[in-house]
């Protein structure tokens, strides 16, 4: 275990952007213990491993084998092919894991929101499997480039109903969450008079109202303020479950990020860790280019 577990530690600490002594303070261990650990000197107990896995939001095997288990495959996409007028996939393949952090990139057109519609159920695919190794029905939440939003509610109905189709009952739960996204003053108001950010905000909120075991965000970003956009991102990744993400925001991605999947000509062009893209001195936006040119 001794050397993939050293190499996973420093490697993930580094991705965190922790120094050893930030990573010893959220343990409550010493600075010499991770040096040992990094080192191959000594092991963690079972408790400091949990945190440790918790804390880079990674699953135990992935920390401590440097691989992702096939019982954490979370979603498999076999030869995905749709047409319209034109054939948009050609045959996607792509495994999305627990815990992963995908972001899915691509040109306007290139098919994204078409795929997320084929991983949703919204839409069939021509040809091609689907592997899915959770129920959508409780463990895969949405949010939609398009706000999905009921104009005649007041934003606290809007939430209420989302509640009570998901069966969360806590009214505490769903105030915290209400002030978390800044929306408290804004519960008596017509969903029909938010501003695009406040509603962007909302329907990040109900997407996010159940723990969900895959997150699909297309453009969650869109119209949010600055102030919203790092709370967004602070706020996911928090998030348990995978996360797969259709963004072409590259402010903060760099930090949030774990893989980035590339959308080109109808197939998966480029799947890559971002680790891999860091080592080579590049940033998620200059990788892009290059490889979207
Ligand atoms: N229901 C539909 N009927 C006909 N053509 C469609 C339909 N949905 C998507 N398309 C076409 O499929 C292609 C891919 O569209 P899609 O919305 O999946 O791309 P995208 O990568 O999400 O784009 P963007 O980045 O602009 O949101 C586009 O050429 C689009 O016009």
């Amino acid at each position: 275990m001794k050397n993939i577990f050293s190499h996973q530690l420093i490697t993930l600490r580094r991705q965190k952007k922790l120094s050893q002594s930030s990573l010893a303070n959220k343990l409550y261990v010493a600075r010499q213990s991770i040096s040992k650990w990094e080192n191959g000197d000594s092991d963690p107990s079972i408790e400091n491993l949990i945190n440790l896995a918790e804390i880079f939001n990674v699953d135990l095997d992935y920390l401590v084998f440097g691989t992702n288990n096939a019982d954490n495959l979370v979603l498999k996409l076999s030869q995905i092919q749709k047409s319209f007028y034109q054939p948009v996939l050609k045959g996607v393949d792509l495994e999305i894991y627990s815990r992963d952090r995908i972001a899915l990139l691509g040109s306007n057109g290139s098919g994204k929101s078409t795929l997320f519609k084929i991983i949703i159920g919204l839409m069939k695919a021509d040809s091609g499997r689907i592997e899915n190794h959770i129920n959508n029905l409780d463990s895969l939440n949405v949010m939609p480039q398009d706000n999905v939003l009921i104009d005649s509610f007041k934003l606290n109905e809007q939430v209420q109903l989302t509640a009570a189709i998901n069966k969360i009952t806590s009214k505490t739960f769903i105030q915290d969450m209400i002030k978390k996204f800044s929306l408290t003053p804004y519960i008596n108001t017509n969903v029909s008079k938010l501003s695009g950010g406040q509603k962007r905000r909302l329907s990040l909120l109900l997407s996010l109202l159940r723990p969900s075991k895959l997150l699909l965000l297309d453009e969650p970003t869109v119209g949010m303020d600055l102030e919203t956009i790092d709370f967004f991102w602070n706020y996911l990744d928090h998030v348990s479950g995978s996360v797969v993400t259709v963004t072409h925001d590259f402010n903060q991605i760099d930090k949030f990020f774990s893989r980035v999947v590339l959308l080109k000509n109808g197939i998966i062009d480029q799947n890559v860790s971002v680790d891999t893209i860091h080592s080579h001195n590049q940033t998620i936006e200059q990788w892009y280019r290059h490889f979207n040119d």
